[in-house]
Formats: C-alpha cells, sequence, structure tokens
C-alpha cells in the first residue's frame, strides 16, 4: 500500500483511504465497484476524505499504519458504514436513473408503434441502443441486490454506532452525489429530451407527415370536398403538388427531386380560388393550421412592415396540432408541411417597376415586398419547415415574372368559370344537397315527405294522409331534374352566383314560415304551442318557384342581363320582376302567384295547392344577351 501511495504521489493523505478502498474491494472482488468509483476518484480524493477522525478532523489515514488491532477493526467498521451509505445513494440515483430510462423507452416505444421502419434507419439504431442501456440497467440492478445482501450479513457481524462520522460523511456526499449526477448525465446522451430533436426525429416526422398526406389520397373528390365543377383543376394539383409530398422523403432524395413550393391559382371572380385552395391546403396539411393571408391585409403602409410580415409569415409556422406533438412534438414541428394561403396575390406581387421615378415611394416598398417573396420563396434563405405556399389572383398578368419562374409559383393552373352544364349541376348540388337531404326541398323524390307535403287545410287544420298523397302527385320534378332545370337556366353564372341561388331561395321559404308562424302565434298566444310549430315547420320548405325567383335575383343582383320568355302568365310576371326589385316579394304577388304552378300561397293563413301542370319554360332570347363571357385567356 505504501508503494503504491508514494508513487501516485497524492496529495491528501485522505488519497491513501480511496486506495485502500479500491484495494479492499478488490480483495473481494468487486471489480465493477472499483471501475465505477475510478471515474469519479479523483474528485473525490481532493473533497471526500473518507474517514474523519471523530474529534478533531484531522484524517484518518493513519489508520492503516498504525498497528492497534482494535482501531483497525473499528476503521473497519466504519470504513463498512460509509461504503454502505455510499451504496444506498448510488442505488437511488441509479434508481433515477432507470425510471428516466424507461420513461424514454415508454415513449420511444408509442413513438414508432404502428410505423414501419424502412425509411428510417436512424429509428431502428436508437431502438438498439436504448435496448442495449435497458438489459445494462437490469444487469446493474441485479448486481446490486447482491451487493446490498453481502452488507446487509456485514451489518449483523459489526453493531458499532458510527453516526457522527456518517453525518458528516453524508453532507460530502451529497454534494458529491449531484456532482456525479451531473457528470453521469452528461455522459449519457440519452438522459435528457433534447436528443430527440436529432436529424433521426426529423426524419421520422417527416415520413410521418408524408404518411398523413398520403392517407388523403382517396379523399380528391370535388364534391365530397364540397367543390363543384372543379373535377380537372383537382385532379391536376393532385398530380403535380399532392404525389411528390405524399411520397416517402427517402424515396425523394433517391430520385432527386423536391416537391413545389408554389402553386399560382388564377382564374374570374367568384370561380372557386379561394374555396379551392383552403379545402386543398387542409388536405395537404393534416397537422398544422393553415397560414391564410390577403395581399391587402400584409401590405402596412409602414415601409418595411410589410416585408417584416411577410417574412414572419414564412419564418414563424403555428405549431402541429396536439395529436401530431410526438415525443414533445419538436420533430414534427420542424418537418409538418406549412401552407400558406395568399389571396389576391397581385397586391404584393406586382411586377416590378425598377425605378423610384415610376411609382414613388410606394412602388420601391412594393419591389422590396416582391423582392422578399422571391428569396423565401427559392432564394439564399432556407426555410425552417417544408413550406407550400398557394397564391390566388384574378389578375395573373400583374404578377412579377420572376415568381413566376421553375422553383417558386412553378405550377399554374386557372380555375375556369363553370361553362358546361355537369359543371353547373356540380356546383348547384354541392349547395342543395343538405336541403334536400333533410326534406327542406319540395321534389317528388325527397328522402322526408312529412316535411314536403305537411301542412294545413282551409279549415286550419293539419292535414292528413290521403290529402297528402293527392298533393304528393302534383310534384312532378325529382331533384335530378329540377337541377338539370336550373343549371340551364344559369348558363353565364359564376360558382359565387350558383352558390347564391339557394341562399336566396331558403330565403324566400323562412320568410313565409316566420310570417306564419308569428301571425298563428299572436292568434293562439294562450295554447296550442306545438302545433304552431308544426305548422311553421312544415311551411320552411324550398319550392321551385323560390329557385326559380331566386335565380332571377341572382343574376340582377350581378347586373347580368336575362331576359325571361315565357308563354304562360307566370313568365310575364317574372320579366316584371326582372325590371323592378320588390315585386317579386311574396306579399305582393300573391295573385300571380296562385296562377304559378306547385306554388303554396299562404294567404290568410290558408295554404292553397295550384296544381303543377307543366314546368316554366324558360328560354334566353338571344345569346348576345347573356353575361359577357368570361375572359378565359390563359397564361
Ligand atoms: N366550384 C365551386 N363549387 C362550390 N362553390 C363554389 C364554387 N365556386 C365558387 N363557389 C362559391 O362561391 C364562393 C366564393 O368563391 P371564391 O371566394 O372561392 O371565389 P374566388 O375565385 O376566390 O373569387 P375572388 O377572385 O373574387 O376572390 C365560395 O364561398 C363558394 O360558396
Amino acid at each position: 500500500v505504501l508503494v503504491f501511495l508514494q508513487s501516485h504521489q497524492y496529495r491528501h493523505t485522505s488519497s491513501s483511504t480511496v486506495v485502500v478502498q479500491a484495494l479492499l474491494i478488490q480483495r473481494q472482488q468487486r471489480h465493477r465497484h472499483v471501475s465505477l468509483s475510478s471515474s469519479s476518484l479523483s474528485k473525490q480524493q481532493q473533497r471526500t476524505p473518507l474517514f474523519l477522525d471523530n474529534n478533531n478532523g484531522s484524517t484518518a489515514s493513519s489508520s492503516s499504519s498504525t498497528s492497534s488491532s482494535s482501531t483497525q477493526k473499528e476503521k473497519e467498521q466504519e470504513w463498512i458504514e460509509n461504503r454502505k451509505e455510499m451504496k444506498n445513494k448510488q442505488l437511488e440515483w441509479e434508481r433515477k436513473l432507470k425510471g428516466n430510462k424507461e420513461r424514454k423507452l415508454l415513449s420511444q416505444n408509442n413513438f414508432s408503434q404502428n410505423k414501419e421502419d424502412v425509411h428510417r434507419p436512424g429509428i431502428l439504431k436508437k431502438k438498439k441502443k436504448i435496448n442495449s442501456i435497458q438489459k445494462e440497467i437490469l444487469n446493474n440492478n441485479n448486481d446490486q441486490e447482491d451487493d446490498n445482501d453481502d452488507y446487509d450479513k456485514e451489518d449483523k457481524t459489526n453493531n458499532k454506532d458510527g453516526n457522527n462520522i456518517n453525518n458528516k460523511n453524508k453532507e460530502e456526499d451529497n454534494n458529491d452525489d449531484n456532482d456525479e449526477d451531473d457528470d453521469m448525465d452528461d455522459d449519457d446522451s440519452t438522459s435528457t429530451c433534447t436528443h430527440f430533436v436529432s436529424t433521426d426525429a426529423v426524419t421520422f416526422a417527416q415520413a410521418h407527415s408524408a404518411e398523413l398526406i398520403a392517407l388523403t389520397g382517396s379523399k380528391f373528390n370535388g364534391e365530397a370536398l364540397g367543390v363543384g365543377g372543379l373535377e380537372e383543376v383537382i385532379t391536376e394539383i393532385k398530380r403535380r403538388v399532392w404525389t411528390p409530398l405524399a411520397a416517402p422523403p427517402s424515396v425523394l432524395q433517391e430520385l432527386g427531386v423536391t416537391p413545389v413550393r408554389g402553386v399560382l391559382l388564377y382564374g374570374h371572380s367568384g370561380c372557386g380560388k379561394t374555396l379551392l385552395a383552403r379545402t386543398i391546403g387542409k388536405l395537404f396539411s393534416p397537422a398544422r393550421p393553415l397560414t391564410v393571408v390577403s395581399g391587402p391585409q400584409l401590405m402596412d403602409k409602414f415601409v418595411g412592415s410589410s416585408e417584416k410580415n411577410l417574412r414572419e409569415l414564412f419564418d414563424n409556422p403555428p405549431p402541429v396540432y396536439d395529436p401530431y406533438r410526438i415525443s414533445g412534438g419538436r420533430g414534427m414541428d420542424k418537418a409538418a408541411l406549412h401552407v400558406i394561403l395568399l389571396d389576391e396575390f397581385d397586391a404584393m406581387a406586382r411586377t416590378r417597376s425598377g425605378s423610384e421615378s415610376d411609382g414613388g415611394a410606394a412602388s420601391v416598398a412594393r419591389d422590396s415586398v416582391v423582392n422578399q417573396i422571391l428569396s423565401k420563396m427559392d432564394g439564399v434563405d432556407l426555410l425552417e419547415v417544408p413550406t407550400l405556399v398557394i397564391a390566388m389572383t384574378n389578375r395573373p398578368s400583374l404578377i412579377d415574372p420572376a415568381l413566376l419562374r421553375p422553383g417558386r409559383f412553378e405550377v399554374q393552373i386557372e380555375v375556369p368559370p363553370p361553362s358546361s352544364r355537369q359543371q353547373r349541376i356540380s356546383i348547384l348540388n354541392v349547395h342543395m344537397t343538405s336541403m334536400q337531404q333533410t326534406g327542406r326541398l319540395k321534389v317528388s323524390d325527397s328522402p322526408n315527405n312529412n316535411n314536403i307535403i305537411g301542412g294545413v287545410n282551409n279549415n286550419n287544420n293539419l292535414l292528413n294522409k290521403e290529402d297528402n298523397d293527392d298533393r304528393m302527385e302534383e310534384l312532378v320534378m325529382t331533384y335530378h331534374e329540377l337541377l338539370t332545370y336550373l343549371s340551364d337556366r344559369c348558363e353565364g353564372y359564376s360558382g359565387a352566383q350558383l352558390s347564391a341561388i339557394p341562399r336566396a331561395a331558403a330565403s324566400r321559404a323562412l320568410e313565409r314560415a316566420v310570417s306564419l308562424y308569428s301571425v298563428d302565434l299572436d292568434a293562439n298566444k294562450n295554447g296550442n304551442k306545438g302545433r304552431q310549430e308544426a305548422v311553421a315547420m312544415f311551411d320552411c320548405v324550398v319550392t321551385i318557384e323560390d329557385l326559380e325567383y331566386a335565380v332571377d335575383d341572382v343574376g340582377r343582383s350581378a347586373a347580368t342581363t336575362l331576359v325571361l320568355q315565357n308563354s304562360s302568365s307566370s313568365c310575364s310576371s317574372s320579366s316584371s320582376t326582372t325590371s323592378t326589385t320588390n315585386d317579386s316579394s311574396s306579399s305582393s304577388s300573391s295573385s300571380k302567384r296562385q296562377q304559378q304552378p306547385g306554388v303554396i300561397d299562404s294567404t290568410d293563413n290558408d295554404v292553397v295547392i295550384v296544381p303543377n301542370n307543366g314546368r316554366k319554360e324558360i328560354e334566353l332570347e338571344d345569346e348576345e344577351l347573356l353575361p359577357p363571357p368570361h375572359d378565359t385567356t390563359k397564361r
């Protein structure tokens, strides 16, 4: 022992005790303990005099050299007590560490549950590492259990009190323990959460994001998505934009391609660009909310603010939804697609003028916004997260050409107006499905005939089944026939105009129902409330006549000149309504409406059904009187 000490030239005499301790352990063949303590040996030998003298605090290193056998025994006993204390600390710490690792293992297992590891070689490596750590912990625990048994045996033979020494040593040990904890944490790369935001985690999250996008493939059905008549546009977007986004990142890497960054949707006002962009955007970005900004909203009157707004748009994507936060969500936050919708794009991306003289300071500010978009879309600035920008405009010719080059708004798709009968039917269907399915539309194949043909007779009594059966025969149009009829009447209407038709028709039905309800409410203040509600409910049904008036209303509000020709009196009334705004209202035209087919007249609280002997034939008098054809000039 002495030779050993001299050769190492320990500074403190207490160092000898450490060496003694090491030798004793070796003697007992506790190799693991030697190796464990050796990592912190230098720290301990400087700060922890293990064997302190009870009275004067001097070190007890001399014990090794004293010849008294009783002192030797005492010291040994103290050492054992001390060692046991340390052992307990170590056990506690390892239990803590094990808990951390188990938690981590659990989260790792959840993380990779139900996932294939084909595209995640990094995760496989991590799994292997975790398994080996788990085994190591189990082995350590077994060893420690053995050690504890040994100590317990030793304890039984040594009953001397060493509290004072232990207390002093405890304080020191606590400090050392903390230090050791820190050291071990530093050494053990898996003991903190931050390592999960490694490239592995991001790669996994990218694959996960691609899987989520791929799952939406079957949903590319215009009408099911609430977009009518744009199947071709949707198919093109699916091929050019969705396919690369849904492909596994590893395959894209092998192909050497990247998904497109920008899509420009252009077309006439009200043709469904914004609707389409929002719908598609939600499909592409299931994990993260969309960012929707309109051009004028972004352009700030303060110089420099617009550019700042724009930068923040790209650099600060909204965080992913909670269900997609895997392992803290940081990997997914970096990897999930961020979709930005830029409406009225021409307001922020006009062709640059080149000099201040061309348009003053405002023009210079606008130019710098364009420059900012250029750099964000495909410049030196690398974006933090994968981003897809969908821009919409009805004036594509104003957009700066640099923005339209491949690599920026590479995919440019025209959203055309509904030019065919089928397209108009599709749009009308999107907006009328609900009223048809709930039986609020007066057609012969309504799923809820009770609602359609309910009502009251002249004596203000609810109609019975036979009455209703008679009325049923009066309804000659099926839902599809009605859509075709309306579609033919709405030639030249845009998607927005078509969507306004059911809205305008429903307002008429509601007006009738609410006025009937209020009159009935006045008359029967004291009772029969349930019946009043039933009457109002029965009468809130959209009729064919409501829809016809709605077509006229919408056509007029859009400054569309439709000349309706109808040989019947109903059509002459219809022509007259085209020139005036209010005479088509239900109150003023009740006498005319009694002559029209399929009309429920609610005058005097009575419902009179006029047989619908034929449809109102309406023809366009002259092609030239249609609204000016949409400019379908493509870029
Ligand atoms: N193809 C369509 N299918 C269903 N609804 C449509 C369609 N086109 C338009 N609409 C209806 O018209 C409304 C307005 O459409 P949207 O805002 O998408 O038009 P837009 O082309 O963006 O017009 P703008 O260029 O003036 O902004 C939509 O909310 C929707 O109700």
